[in-house]
C-alpha cells in the first residue's frame, strides 16, 4: 500500500516507521527531522529497535497516495485537511486524541473518512530517531454511516501485513468518546498538579477528581447520543492510570515544555457538547478553564480564545 503519514512527530514517526517495513510511506513533517530521515533513514529504539527508510517531506500540497494517516495535534487538523483537500487518496484516518478532528477531515476532504486510536507510545527523541515507548494496539473504523467499511478492512489487513495490532470496530464514536474521558480525567488534573499518570491510580483527591470528571465527560457522551456508562469511563482512567503509572501525560509532557495542548480538542469539547445538549459540565469548564489560563500566561499560542 501507498501510505502518506500528515504529521511526522512522534506518533506519526513511529507509525510511519513500522508500516515501512512492508509499504511504501512518506512521511510529511518539519525540518530537521525529514531532513534527516532523508540523509540518514529513520531509526525506532525502544520496545523493538529498527531501521527503515521511508520517503520523506516537508510538503504534501498535490501528493496522492491509498491511505493519508493524520497524526498532527488535534489544533494543526485544520491544515493538514487543507492539504489534504488538494490531493487524491483512497481514505484517510485519523489516529489523533481528542475529539472533532474526523469531522475538520470530512469538511475537507472527498475520500473515506476513518477514525483510529492508538494506544502505543512514541517520543522524538532526536531528528531522525523516534523512541517506541509502549507497544499499544490500533483500532479503526468508518467515521460515518456513508464511510465504506471496506475502505477500513483494507486498511486494517495493511497494518497486520506490517505486525501492528489492529483491530476493526463498527461503533467508533463510542469508542472515541471513551478515549476522550481518559483524556479529559487524566491530561489536565497530571498536567496541573505536575504527576505521573500513577498518582490517579492511588486513592486521594487526585484520583476522586479525574473519577469525577471521567464521569461527567460519559454524562455528556450520553446526552450527545452515545451509550457510554459511568462505570466504563471511570474503569478505563483506573485501568489506563495503573498501565500507564509511570508515563506523564501528553498535556504534563506539553505544559512543562511550554508548548501548546490539545485542551480545545479534549475537555474544550465537552463542555461544547454540554453546552449544545443542554448538559452540564462544570468539572470539564474547570479544567480547561485552568489549562487556557496556563496556555495565555505562559504566552502559549492559542488562536480561539485568543
Ligand atoms: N505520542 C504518542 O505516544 C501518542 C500521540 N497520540 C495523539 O497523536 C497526535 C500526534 O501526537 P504526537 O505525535 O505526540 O505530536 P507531535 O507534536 O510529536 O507530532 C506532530 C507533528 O506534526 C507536525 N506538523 C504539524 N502540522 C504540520 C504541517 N502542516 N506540515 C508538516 N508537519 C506538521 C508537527 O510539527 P510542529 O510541532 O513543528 O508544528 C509535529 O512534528 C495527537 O493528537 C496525540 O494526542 C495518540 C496516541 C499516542
Ligand atoms: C492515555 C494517555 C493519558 C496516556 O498518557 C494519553 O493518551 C495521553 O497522555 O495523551
Amino acid at each position: 500500500m501507498d501510505i502518506l503519514v500528515f504529521g511526522a512527530g512522534s506518533l506519526g514517526s513511529l507509525v510511519g516507521g513500522l508500516l515501512a517495513r512492508t509499504h511504501d510511506v512518506t512521511l510529511v513533517g518539519r525540518d530537521p527531522h525529514i531532513a534527516a530521515v532523508r540523509r540518514d533513514g529513520l531509526r525506532i529504539t525502544g520496545v523493538e529497535t529498527l531501521d527503515v527508510s521511508p520517503a520523506a517531506t516537508t510538503d504534501a500540497t498535490g501528493a496522492s497516495a491509498d491511505l493519508a494517516v493524520v497524526a498532527v495535534k488535534a489544533y494543526d487538523t485544520e491544515t493538514a485537511a487543507t492539504v489534504l483537500a488538494n490531493g487524491d487518496y483512497d481514505a484517510v484516518l485519523s489516529l489523533q486524541n481528542g475529539m472533532g478532528n474526523e469531522d475538520v477531515l470530512a469538511a475537507h476532504v472527498d475520500a473515506p473518512v476513518l477514525a483510529g486510536t492508538a494506544t502505543c507510545g512514541a517520543r522524538l527523541a532526536d531528528p531522525g530517531h523516534v523512541e517506541w515507548t509502549g507497544r499499544g494496539t490500533i483500532t479503526l473504523g468508518p467515521w460515518r454511516p456513508a464511510d465504506d467499511a471496506e475502505a477500513a478492512e483494507r486498511v486494517a489487513a495493511a497494518f497486520r501485513a506490517a505486525d501492528l495490532p489492529t483491530e476493526v470496530a463498527a461503533d467508533m464514536r463510542r469508542r472515541l468518546w471513551e478515549k476522550l474521558a481518559i483524556n479529559a480525567a487524566i491530561n489536565p488534573v497530571t498536567a496541573l498538579a505536575r504527576v505521573a499518570n500513577g498518582a490517579l491510580a492511588e486513592p486521594g483527591p487526585l484520583a476522586d477528581l479525574a473519577r469525577a470528571a471521567a464521569v461527567e465527560t460519559a454524562t455528556v457522551a450520553r446526552a450527545d447520543g452515545v451509550d457510554l456508562a459511568d462505570e466504563t469511563a471511570k474503569d478505563a482512567v483506573a485501568t489506563v492510570a495503573r498501565e500507564t503509572a509511570r508515563n506523564r501525560s501528553s498535556m504534563h509532557r506539553d505544559v512543562t515544555r511550554g508548548r501548546r495542548t490539545e485542551i480545545d480538542a479534549i475537555n474544550g469539547y465537552v463542555v461544547d457538547r454540554a453546552r449544545a445538549t443542554g448538559a452540564s459540565a462544570p468539572i470539564n469548564r474547570t479544567l480547561a478553564a485552568l489549562i487556557r489560563g496556563w496556555e495565555t500566561g505562559a504566552g502559549v499560542s492559542t488562536p480561539e480564545h485568543e
